[in-house]
């Protein structure tokens, strides 16, 4: 969808939104909070000691390897699984004990969809929109992520692929507008394209002072909605990080050719630091300022030059290793 049009429509949904933000009074800056948590099944799996939070409005972002225990932190978030020990609330209200009070305030997507295959895409957001009151603004908001997804929503169940369906499983979850959004890997099966538009979605619903928690293997995708984001491994939570700081203290690396072999020289004498160097060219890391960089560049007879991207990615991935 060309950009101009996508903001107008985004435009719309927001101002159809505002009308509605005021759901439920937060008591308190901590959405989400989870302390000490335990959940273990046999052989040692399952996850051990978590303890984060996230603040009403933010998004935090978990990451992990297969296996890791993203999924059980969701399921225990949602109270279907109960701790061994340790809390887990939103809201302030115990996920486990106050199972169906916290489900009001939560819309979730599950990482494994299951759907009545007999039905089209419409008769069952029909269905759920009318366990939840069958209120005008759902459908407005079901037609309007809809044609943001472009799902054909007349097509049944049973004949969509599985982007189709976890299409259906986002529009389920954020048609009904709720305060919290609990995602379990929600751009599986999406492509690049479908994929810029749900993270554009969930900008949009952040914007409206939503809390997010999503599990992911998509970096991009936490690093474009998330405010921290928190690396699970082996049931562990190895650390948690803000994006913005990781930003700050981020590497950027930079290819270069030069016409020279002397001129290599030249640049290593200006205090830069050079890696990979080879007859001509080199890499150069640079952190923080880049001034000293381009001062030396306007010294040299630059071949080529290109910015290495994902470093940040890069980083996250020592951490799958
Ligand atoms: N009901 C269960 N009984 C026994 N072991 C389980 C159960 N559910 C999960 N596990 C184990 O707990 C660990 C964490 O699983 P979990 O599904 O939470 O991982 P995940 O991070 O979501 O993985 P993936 O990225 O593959 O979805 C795994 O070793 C898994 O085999």
């Amino acid at each position: 969808m060309p950009e101009s049009r996508w903001s107008e429509k985004s435009t719309q949904y927001l101002e159809i939104q505002v009308l509605k933000e005021e759901v439920l009074l937060r008591k308190s800056e901590e959405m989400i909070e989870v302390k000490e948590l335990n959940k273990l099944y046999s052989e040692g799996r399952g996850v051990r000691n978590l303890n984060f939070q996230v603040d009403a409005g933010k998004a935090f972002g978990f990451l992990g390897p297969n296996g890791a225990g993203k999924t059980t932190t969701i399921r225990l978030l949602m109270g279907f699984l109960k701790p061994d020990s340790g809390r887990v609330t939103i809201n302030e209200i115990d996920c486990w004990k106050e199972k169906a009070e916290v489900k009001k305030i939560i819309s979730y997507l599950p990482g494994e969809l299951h759907f009545m295959e007999s039905l089209t895409a419409l008769d069952f957001l029909d269905l759920i929109a009318r366990m939840h009151g069958n209120k005008r603004q759902i459908k407005r908001n079901r037609d309007y992520l809809a044609s943001a997804l472009e799902l054909d929503l007349k097509i049944l169940i049973r004949k969509m692929s599985k982007g189709m369906k976890q299409k259906l499983g986002i529009i389920a979850a954020l048609m009904l507008d709720k305060k919290v959004l609990i995602f379990d890997e929600p751009t599986s099966g999406l492509d690049p394209l479908m994929q810029k538009v749900f993270i554009d979605l969930i900008l949009g619903e952040k914007k409206r002072g939503k809390t997010l928690f999503m599990s992911s293997h998509q970096f991009v995708e936490i690093d474009r909605t998330c405010e921290h984001v928190g690396i699970i491994r082996e049931g562990e939570l190895l650390t948690i990080q803000s994006i913005s700081q990781l930003r700050d203290a981020e590497h950027q690396t930079f290819e270069i050719e030069v016409e020279k072999e002397e001129e290599l020289e030249f640049l290593k004498q200006r205090q830069l630091n050079l890696v990979n160097i080879q007859e001509k060219s080199c890499m150069i890391r640079v952190t923080g300022e880049m001034d000293k960089l381009w001062l030396a560049l306007t010294q040299v007879h630059v071949i080529s030059f290109r910015q290495r991207s994902l470093e940040l990615e890069e980083a996250f991935m020592d951490f799958y290793r």
